[in-house]
């Protein structure tokens, strides 16, 4: 471990990392810490193309297809390439936590913590022309933002994207194929049908959505009885439904077959292992870390988000399924202490092997079958994932 009063981190957060266990240096390692980016599928006879614009070769992630390392001091944002949509900034662990999903076509993926939309558009990516991917966020812009990308990207087809908590929410996947129409409710439909999606929405429709969250602020109703619906694409599922068979909640006995064959839990942490978010701290100021990851870490009410998010996704998932649970923490509190809980009072839940992760260039957690990832081990940003299947009652 390197000498911590080397480094430049107020004393605060030094203890912080000292007792979680998290090396300091990895802090200071983070100057040399190469950026990634993942190509989009069918842009790979671009590449000498791409190295040519930004400048600079791009380096093969010989242990994650699709992915490449650059220099830290590159920018991609501003590059044409990037505004063009051949290309994604994404870390290489989070590449790595969707992957473990082991995505494939046909399946109905929920990403509870799905804003602002890397690894979501990762999910589509890998779904190809089958299945669907329901995003859901409890920050409307966020949200907004993960729209504009799914548009950037022309990813949007199987996907939909709800403003809600997901501590709650309770949507099944929307099953359209004959396998699992058993799934479909059969009540009588009079209720309007969705048409498609279009962002030109007719300024009736917008002030009746502005009105109807206006009157749920006023009721205070929660998102868990209303989630919002921002976007669906044409082959999500939602065209042509009801607004009754849409919002139609499934009970925990139905989710067994008809929930989500994936689930991410990408929860909300105090994203100190993402070192490029903790030196922003530097501009502004080490008092609002102090605010924002040293007491949020210390009260218990973002442990039991996490803890909540995690239980309502894992009750979203059918039987067999799979879910991942991340954070880009590297506190023992907000992961390994998350899964214990979890595992102690869900005898449905097994952790999975992650098999991938032999030849990953991460440690294991201090559960075993638990990965975490770090600037120093990894040359990634800090992430812990954990693998998750839910076996029959
Ligand atoms: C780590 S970020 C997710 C990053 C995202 N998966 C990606 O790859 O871009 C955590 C997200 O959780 C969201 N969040 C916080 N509380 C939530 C809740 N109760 N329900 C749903 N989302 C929540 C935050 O708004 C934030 O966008």
């Amino acid at each position: 471990m390197e000498d911590p009063s080397k480094s430049p981190l107020p004393e605060a957060f030094l203890s912080f990392l000292q007792a979680n266990g998290i090396d300091p240096s990895i802090y200071i390692a983070s100057d040399s810490t190469p950026r990634y980016l993942r190509l989009k599928p069918g842009s790979e006879a671009e590449i000498e193309g791409i190295e040519a614009e930004i400048k600079c070769k791009l380096e093969k992630v010989n242990w994650l297809p699709g992915f490449y390392s650059l220099p830290p001091d590159i920018l991609i944002a501003n590059s044409k390439s990037y505004l063009d949509g051949k290309i994604y900034g994404i870390d290489a662990a989070s590449g790595a936590a969707v992957s473990v999903l082991n995505i494939s076509p046909g399946d109905h993926v929920l990403d509870l913590c799905a804003a602002p939309g890397a690894k979501l558009c990762m999910m589509l990516d890998l779904l190809g022309d089958s299945g669907s991917v329901t995003g859901v966020d409890v920050a409307r812009h966020r949200l907004a933002a993960c729209r504009t990308m799914l548009q950037k990207y022309s990813l949007g087809d199987r996907c939909r994207l709800f403003v809600a908590d997901g501590t709650t929410f309770s949507l099944a996947p929307l099953r359209v194929d004959s396998r699992s129409r058993s799934c479909e409710s059969s009540f009588e439909e009079k209720d309007e049908r969705f048409r498609e999606w279009t962002s030109r929405r007719p300024w009736k429709e917008r002030k009746r959505a502005a009105k109807a969250r206006e009157t749920m602020s006023l009721q205070s109703v929660t998102m868990s009885e209303n989630p919002e619906l921002i976007f669906y694409g044409r082959h999500s599922g939602v065209v042509g439904l009801s607004k009754n068979k849409l919002y139609k909640t499934v009970s925990d006995l139905e989710v067994s077959s008809c929930g989500y064959d994936k689930v991410l839990v990408d929860a909300e942490c105090t994203h100190d292992g993402s070192v490029k978010h903790i030196q922003k701290f530097e501009n502004w100021g080490w008092t609002t870390l102090q605010r924002r990851v040293l007491d949020a870490v210390r009260t218990d009410s973002l442990t039991l988000l996490q803890l909540k998010l995690l239980r309502n996704g894992f009750r979203l998932l059918k039987v067999g399924g799979l879910l991942v649970y991340s954070t880009c923490s590297l506190t023992v509190a907000q992961n390994e202490d998350i899964v214990e809980q979890f595992l102690k009072e869900n005898t449905s839940a097994e952790l999975q092997e992650i098999n991938e992760a032999e030849e990953w260039p991460c440690k294991s957690g201090r559960i075993p079958k638990t990965l975490r990832f770090d600037p120093l081990t990894s040359q990634t940003s800090g992430l812990f994932v954990a693998k998750f299947t839910k076996l029959a009652a």
